[in-house]
């Protein structure tokens, strides 16, 4: 021990969000505070892991203390799936790719122009059923591109063609869109505080728009994007065109517009609403390091990534930040732009990415016990 000072007051708060494929958010914390505790055993650690809206949002909220709820509810291909909501008190996180996420779909199947939201609707209404009287409606890693129609369809809007018949699921279906009736929505939704929290903040159509900018990680082709982009247009069209260029409205597909035109749903930026939510800040005044992290830590960290929110409210409270991260693809510079003063990164001890995916654990407890000589002793 080089500062016994130091030592004796370190209080290192872990506030990490998963490392996608790899291992969850609430086992990045436990590696992290095992290689803590494995060369200062004294120090103390509180793990508060994070999320920005997309999948992970309710596990951070259950590891938080809020109650993990299950509803069983329509797939993005409409097969019944379970999907978990989190509930404290009347606040609700619910988070739609948990009913209409990728990760419903079998390896390599997509169904970029016909899967349907209708499940986050369903997963809503389950919420309000509970009691829910503020919604956290965390949105992102979505497999649907249908501007949420399918979503507002569970909570009993209609969408008819031109002879009187619902259109098709997905936002192909929208192409034969005539009219919109929301007068049968849910009269619940009047009296909840739903809140957008978004991973995005892109519009809905455009060269920045939902199809055009994530229409392809669901398995759209360039004319897919081309008829989703128009679908989602004539829909809006019909429904409101200027909540459409509103930021997050292209999140998740289009869920954004849904919930923004017709829900009244206010957008905020998902880590911010989460980092409330989890309850950051007392975290933070307790602490005297900070150590967030995420899989990759790249580009898109930067642009309000759950490490990139982490890092700018521990900066503002002044105090030290490091990250950890599977795989580091940003120089050191932009780093410290974002607040964080060193990435550790599992691919520096072992430079196969197969078996830095494999052994991610074991790999990062090592990673925590170089930050602890480094900054706890
Ligand atoms: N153990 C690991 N070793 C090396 N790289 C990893 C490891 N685990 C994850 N990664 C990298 O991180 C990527 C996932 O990134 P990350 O966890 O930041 O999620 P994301 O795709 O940015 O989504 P989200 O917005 O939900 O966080 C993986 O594709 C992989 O490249
Ligand atoms: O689901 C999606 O389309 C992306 O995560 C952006 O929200």
């Amino acid at each position: 021990m080089t500062d016994g000072a130091v030592m004796e007051t370190a209080r290192v708060l872990v506030a990490a969000d998963k490392f996608k494929g790899s291992l969850t958010a609430v086992q990045v914390a436990e590696r992290v505070t095992a290689g803590l505790r494995r060369i200062v055993p004294e120090v103390q650690v509180e793990t508060l892991p994070v999320a920005d809206g997309g999948d992970g949002t309710v596990a951070a909220a259950v590891a938080a203390g809020f109650e993990r709820r299950e509803a069983r509810v329509t797939g993005p291909r409409g097969e019944t799936v379970t999907a978990a909501y989190a509930l404290r008190d009347t606040t609700a996180v619910v988070e739609m790719a948990e009913a209409s996420g990728l990760q419903h779909l079998p390896a390599g199947v997509f169904a970029p122009l016909t899967a349907t939201t209708y499940g986050s609707g369903e997963l809503l209404a389950a919420a309000l059923e509970a009691g829910a009287r503020t919604i956290v409606f965390g949105v992102g890693g979505s497999a649907t591109t249908d501007g949420g129609a399918g979503m507002l369809a569970a909570l009993g809007a209609r969408f008819l063609d031109a002879d009187g018949k619902p259109v098709g699921p997905g936002g192909g279906g929208l192409a034969k869109l005539a009219e919109v009736d929301l007068s049968g929505l849910d009269p619940r939704l009047a009296d909840v505080d739903l809140i957008l929290a978004s991973d995005v903040d892109n519009p809905l159509t455009g060269p920045k728009g939902a199809p055009e900018v994530y229409g392809r990680q669901k398995g759209a082709t360039e004319e897919d994007i081309a008829t989703l982009d128009a679908a989602l247009s004539h829909y809006a069209s019909i429904l409101g065109p200027d909540h459409a260029k509103l930021p997050g409205a292209g999140a998740a597909g289009g869920i954004g517009y849904g919930a923004l035109v017709a829900l009244g749903a206010r957008f905020r930026p998902g880590i911010e609403v989460m980092l409330d939510v989890l309850g950051f800040a007392p975290a933070l005044a307790r602490a005297t390091l900070v150590i967030t992290g995420e899989g990759s830590l790249d580009e898109q960290t930067l642009h309000g990534k759950a490490p990139a929110g982490v890092a700018a409210a521990a900066r503002a409270a002044g105090l030290e930040v490091v990250a950890v991260c599977g795989r580091l693809a940003l120089p050191p510079e932009a780093l410290g732009r974002a607040g964080i003063r060193r990435a550790y990164a599992l691919t520096e001890l072992e430079s196969d990415p197969a078996v830095c995916m494999a052994q991610a654990g074991p790999l990062l407890e090592r990673v925590a016990e170089g930050i602890a000589r480094d900054f706890l002793t």
